[in-house]
């Protein structure tokens, strides 16, 4: 089956971005991304592309390339579903915030939502993939739901998670180390697979059952974020002991059985995937009966949490026990550099532990906007004050916290920074992205995260 019309439910950070991919890559089929939150979609349609809700490097130039000839955003959900052939799912899976599994499992209110709209419209026969991350075993309810509710209409169920990282969307889509896509039926998972075959090589497009796609994307995430948590728990001990997190870092990550990659030593890993997926895949654990395999996974989470908080209670040791009234600058919000999103960023706890502390927080970052630093903070905004000039947020400062690995901050005059600072002026570099020995040698109190000073 050739598919010629494609539409996503749900224009964030993957919907958006995936579909724009898709779009540009095929001329030929039309993709239409819907999704309810009208602000959202206009923001899609500005013509002004450095107004899109994302912030991804290279992602205006593909919208601008596709959207109005094949590619369009809108609030139209019942018309795009009934137009397409096939749909994807794409919305938010946040972690349930009441009744059972509060705090651990995925909330699959919205996919439910989903999947009874594209029953209630669905006149023709559908291919429906799932792109959100969920639960394995999720496909079977969405099958229910479809099948009970529908207008008798044939409807097929793919798993198709998506492992695209934010910062580097574009890329990733562009040259995906795989695309996994889980399902029953031959010649649906045959009809997704040449929508990729038109720019993923052949031997990177992975089938299985719905089951084992479903679970491997929550597999990958809880192994991204172990490496995270593993390092970071050297980190402390290379504080106590003299060694170098990166010295260490460096010569574990020579062994091809290790690898390199994704040992950076940080202030905690943070985004909307990690710690949602991994508490997901404890819940699912625990539901089985299997105890130890949900405390393994928890103590990934545990020991982030605990990163996050020794990082701020550092600063304030550092500062003399003491950093009420003393103004301290964090440079970067966002979770990580080149995105504007800051969902469950390091950066919110730091700030929450500083401001029960009675410190003046002054932030800034060069893609977050102050009103969205004011709503992760709960809106508290007399807590902090957010600068769109970073010199001026460091000037008369005690203490300057690096959150977030924007390049930017490696370009600064350091020296001049210096200088408008309060004397000893310290640097708690979260990230590790200054040189040690040429911030010492400006005269700085430089901490950086596993080594001593
Ligand atoms: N952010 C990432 O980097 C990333 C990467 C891989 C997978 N994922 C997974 O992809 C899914 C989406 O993540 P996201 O970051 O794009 O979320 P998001 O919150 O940015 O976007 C989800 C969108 O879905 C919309 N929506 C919710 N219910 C709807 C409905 N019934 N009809 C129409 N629109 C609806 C929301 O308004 C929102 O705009 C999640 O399951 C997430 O775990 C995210
Ligand atoms: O060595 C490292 C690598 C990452 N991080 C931090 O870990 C977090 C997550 O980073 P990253 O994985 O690069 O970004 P995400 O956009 O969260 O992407 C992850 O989560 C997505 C959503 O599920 C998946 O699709 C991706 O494959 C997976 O990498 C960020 O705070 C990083 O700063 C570190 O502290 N040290």
């Amino acid at each position: 089956m050739k598919i010629d019309s494609i539409c996503c439910i749900g224009a964030g950070y993957v919907g958006g971005p995936t579909m724009a991919v898709i779009a540009q890559k095929c001329p030929d089929i039309k993709v239409t991304v819907v999704d309810l939150n009208e602000a959202r979609i206009a923001a899609w349609n500005d013509t002004d592309l450095n107004k899109l809700p994302v912030y991804e490097p290279g992602l205006a130039e593909v919208v601008k390339e596709a959207r109005g000839r094949n590619l369009f955003f809108s609030t139209e959900v019942d018309k795009a579903i009934d137009e397409a052939q096939m749909i994807f799912i794409s919305v938010n899976t946040p972690t349930k915030m009441y009744g059972a599994g509060k705090g651990m499992a995925a909330d699959l209110k919205y996919i439910e939502l989903c999947a009874r709209q594209i029953a209630r419209v669905a006149k023709s026969d559908k291919i429906v993939v799932e792109k959100s991350t969920l639960p394995v075993r999720t496909a079977e309810a969405i099958k229910s739901i479809l099948d009970n509710t529908g207008n008798g209409v044939n409807f097929q169920i793919l798993s198709n998670p998506e492992f695209l990282a934010e910062g580097t969307a574009v890329q990733d889509l562009h040259n995906p180390d795989r695309v996994l896509i889980g399902g029953n039926d031959p010649e649906a998972i045959q009809a997704l697979a040449e929508v990729y075959g038109r720019w993923v090589p052949q031997e990177r497009i992975l089938t299985t059952n719905v089951w084992s796609s479903e679970l491997s994307k929550l597999t990958a995430n809880a192994f991204l974020a172990q490496r995270v948590s593993s390092i970071n728990a050297i980190s402390e001990l290379c504080e106590k002991t003299e060694a170098d997190v990166s010295e260490v870092a460096k010569a574990i990550g020579m062994d091809s059985r290790i690898g390199s990659k994704f040992l950076k030593a940080s202030v905690g890993f943070g985004g909307s995937c990690f710690q949602k997926d991994i508490l997901n895949l404890v819940y699912i654990a625990k539901s089985y009966g299997l105890h130890e395999v949900a405390d393994y996974w928890e103590q990934v989470v545990i020991m982030n949490d605990h990163q996050k908080h020794r990082f701020a209670k550092n600063i304030v040791r550092t500062l003399y026990n003491t950093v009420s009234g003393k103004k301290i600058a964090m440079l970067g919000w966002a979770f990580k550099k080149d995105t504007n999103d800051t969902r469950e960023s390091a950066a919110i706890n730091v700030a929450q532990d500083l401001i029960n502390e009675e410190a003046k927080v002054v932030v800034y970052d060069p893609k977050v906007e102050k009103s969205q630093i004011e709503f992760d903070l709960g809106n508290q905004s007399e807590a902090i004050a957010v600068e769109t000039n970073p010199y001026e947020a460091c000037k008369n400062a005690h203490a300057i916290a690096i959150l977030t690995e924007w390049d930017e901050f490696t370009t600064y005059d350091w020296q001049k920074i210096y200088d408008s600072m309060l004397k000893p002026a310290f640097v708690f570099d979260g990230r590790n992205i200054l040189d040690k020995q040429k911030m010492k040698d400006i005269g700085f109190v430089y901490n950086a995260v596993g080594s001593s000073n």
